[in-house]
């Protein structure tokens, strides 16, 4: 065990990998010393095209042809995993039998069972388990947590919106892994309704809600897909307290990421909550609007501002993955686990499978 640096695996050549790559050179606390691909030749060119871009140090990761092959190394410590959902429980449980720390992509699983095997894997071998929501170490959200006290713009939370949608286009439906129900069981709910049920949960303080009642839209279905996923999805959650929550995800509505938290006072948005606009500072902005009736003037006042933390985008020591690969590596080198992680992934995944179980029945109502 290292005492400076957590030493990476990465298993698997995904897209997303790249940011991750970038975020670990930036971290300060970390290193990739292997990546793994089916194919030894595809994790020797990604590991020229990211080292082309930011150099690893100290040295050039070690191409693997294999996961297993990886999880046997000595010089790994932690393995970020980003393949396709499917098949995270296989290597989620191999990893931890292999004393490695896990941060895995989300949606961490298909089933809630599942995720709890995952999860008491790792627990029972002593290792880190962390989902990859990188808003969830942001700045904005402690800045934002205070804001949502009682005494704050809010007032009272009364209701919740959440929104994160793209339109993937033409090709998305023949070519993505997220319209494959082998590879991605629940479409556009996995892969975004993981952020905007894990945004309502945060700003719940991960109180959980009491029943949901969701609805799938629409539906696409890769060539070779068992099954049709979820292409449009919406949510509704009731809390225990009175509070409300709405959530909508698509892969055929234009890039939106937005959400809302009103109250009896007022409400704050934030038009960007998963992948931040591009630039130094994250904001959001407080809501207090005044209707003046006077007679025949009837004037709506608005009265909104600006709020924001110093945070680059992405792409920055200071970025939200940059501290979420720094926030796990210290779990690692520390050999302090941190239960929190596990748990609000398993809270996420219980009210999305609640969701797609409500949705599978036409809308009834699930309790959780
Ligand atoms: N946290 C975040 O910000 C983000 C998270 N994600 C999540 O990460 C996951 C991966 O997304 P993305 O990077 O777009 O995926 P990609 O399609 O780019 O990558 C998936 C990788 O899985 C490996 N793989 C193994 N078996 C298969 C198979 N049968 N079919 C396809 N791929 C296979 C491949 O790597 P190889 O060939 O090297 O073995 C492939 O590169 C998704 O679940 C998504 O939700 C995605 C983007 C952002
Ligand atoms: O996690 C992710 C971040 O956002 C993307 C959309 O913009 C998703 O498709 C991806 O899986």
């Amino acid at each position: 065990m290292p005492t400076q640096t957590c030493r990476w695996g990465f298993l698997s050549t995904a897209a997303i990998a790249r940011k991750n790559w970038k975020a670990v050179c930036l971290s300060g606390n970390s290193t990739v010393t292997a990546v793994a691909s089916r194919s030894q030749d595809s994790a020797s060119r990604f590991i020229d095209e990211c080292m082309a871009e930011s150099p690893m140090l100290p040295a050039r990761p070690a191409a693997v042809e294999g996961y297993e092959a990886l999880l046997a190394r000595e010089d790994v410590d932690a393995v970020y995993i980003p393949l396709p959902t499917s098949m995270r429980l296989e290597w989620v449980l191999k990893a931890a039998a292999a004393g490695k720390h896990v941060l895995c992509e989300k949606p961490i699983a298909a089933t809630v069972s599942e995720a709890e095997q995952m999860v008491d894997a790792c627990a029972n071998a002593g290792v880190q388990f962390m989902d990859g929501v990188m808003f969830s170490h942001s700045d904005r959200l402690e800045s934002l947590r205070a804001v949502l006290d009682e005494s704050g713009p809010c007032g009272q939370l009364r209701r919740l919106n959440a929104h994160f949608s793209f339109n993937g286009g033409p090709d998305f439906e023949q070519q993505n892994i997220r319209a494959d129900s082998q590879l991605e069981p629940h479409g556009c709910l996995g892969d975004l309704g993981w952020y905007t049920i894990r945004f309502i949960l945060w700003a719940m303080d991960f109180q959980m809600p009491e029943s949901v009642i969701a609805r799938t839209l629409r539906t696409m279905q890769k060539p070779g897909s068992p099954e049709p996923v979820p292409a449009e999805f919406t949510a509704e959650l009731n809390f225990a307290n009175g509070v409300s929550a709405v959530f909508y995800n698509s892969f055929v509505t234009e890039n939106q990421q937005t959400v809302s938290i009103s109250g009896e006072n007022g409400y704050v948005t934030l038009n960007d909550f998963v992948l931040p606009f591009y630039g130094p500072e994250l904001a959001w902005e407080e809501h207090q609007h005044v209707l003046e009736i006077d007679n025949c003037r009837w004037n709506f006042g608005q009265h909104s501002r600006r709020n924001a933390v110093v945070e680059y985008s992405s792409g920055e020591a200071n970025a939200q993955e940059t501290k979420m690969i720094q926030t796990f590596a210290r779990c690692v080198l520390t050999q302090e686990t941190d239960p929190f992680w596990p748990q609000i992934a398993i809270k996420t995944q219980q009210v999305l499978n609640a969701c797609r179980q409500s949705a599978d029945q036409q809308g009834a109502v699930v309790s959780l």
